[in-house]
């Protein structure tokens, strides 16, 4: 099968999930597809990829590694949630993290690598949702080509959308691999970090701090 994104209509942005989850043939397909391209690239690039024992398999296995790996957030459908009734009306601050967080920069094709950390303010009268569900959201959402503004809110969205909490707050500490490894070569220990709050816990102050000591007393325990 031949795949032609443009007359299938699935061109997309590149942190933009398709409409529907792809299946195994068209998955195969985009493969296929894309092992072709990757081979045309090797042979600009002048590396003989056909009598090379290191790159002899290189351009079909870098081209499963994005459909499979990579950017698999953008052709499988989000983590099913499961949602616990909160029988205890608990609507005080959660705090989980730091979550391992892979992701690939939409500018130069470089690993993001670091933590997430997400504050949750549930709503009493709500759900409460199984605890590893936001460690696979953070995954999903990351599996895409990223810049980490966009990836903080895409990964609250979600949350909010699916749990309707009273408020969320969700945080990112990063390194882009596209600033330490080429470029300015920045050192590897350079990070970017940022937050994004919704609803109560965006209105106040005191919850912020809190959240925010929170992220830091999880972050050292982590490095202990
Ligand atoms: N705001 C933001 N910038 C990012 C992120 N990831 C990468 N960048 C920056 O996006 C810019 C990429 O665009 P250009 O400036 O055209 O890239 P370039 O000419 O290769 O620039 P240099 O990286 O400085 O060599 C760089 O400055 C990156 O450091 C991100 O998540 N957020």
């Amino acid at each position: 099968m031949n795949f032609h994104p443009r007359e299938m209509n699935l061109s997309r942005l590149c942190n933009e999930a398709l409409d529907e989850p792809i299946g195994d043939a068209e998955r195969s397909a985009m493969i296929a597809d894309a092992s072709k391209k990757l081979e045309e690239l090797f042979d600009i690039l002048r590396i003989d990829h056909q009598n090379d024992h290191n790159t002899r398999d290189t351009p079909r296995r870098v081209a499963k590694m994005y459909v499979e790996e990579i950017l698999q957030g953008r052709y499988t459908a989000p983590p099913r949630i499961t949602e616990f009734e909160n029988v205890h009306a608990y609507d005080q601050l959660i705090v989980t993290g730091p979550i391992e967080l892979r992701s690939m920069c939409a500018h130069h094709l470089m690993p993001i690598y670091g933590y997430a950390y997400i504050g949750i303010l549930p709503a009493a009268d709500g759900k409460i949702i199984g605890l590893s569900k936001y460690d696979r959201i953070v995954e999903h959402f990351a599996s895409r080509l990223q810049i980490q503004e966009e990836l903080v809110k895409q990964i609250g969205d979600y949350i909010v959308d699916m749990t309707k909490p009273r408020g969320l707050a969700v945080r990112i500490s990063a390194v882009h691999m596209c600033k330490t490894q080429r470029g300015v070569r920045s050192s590897r220990r350079s990070r970017m970090v940022n937050t994004c709050f919704w609803g109560d816990l965006g209105a106040s102050g005191e919850l912020k701090s809190e959240f925010l000591n929170e992220c830091i007393a999880l972050d050292r325990a982590g490095s202990e």
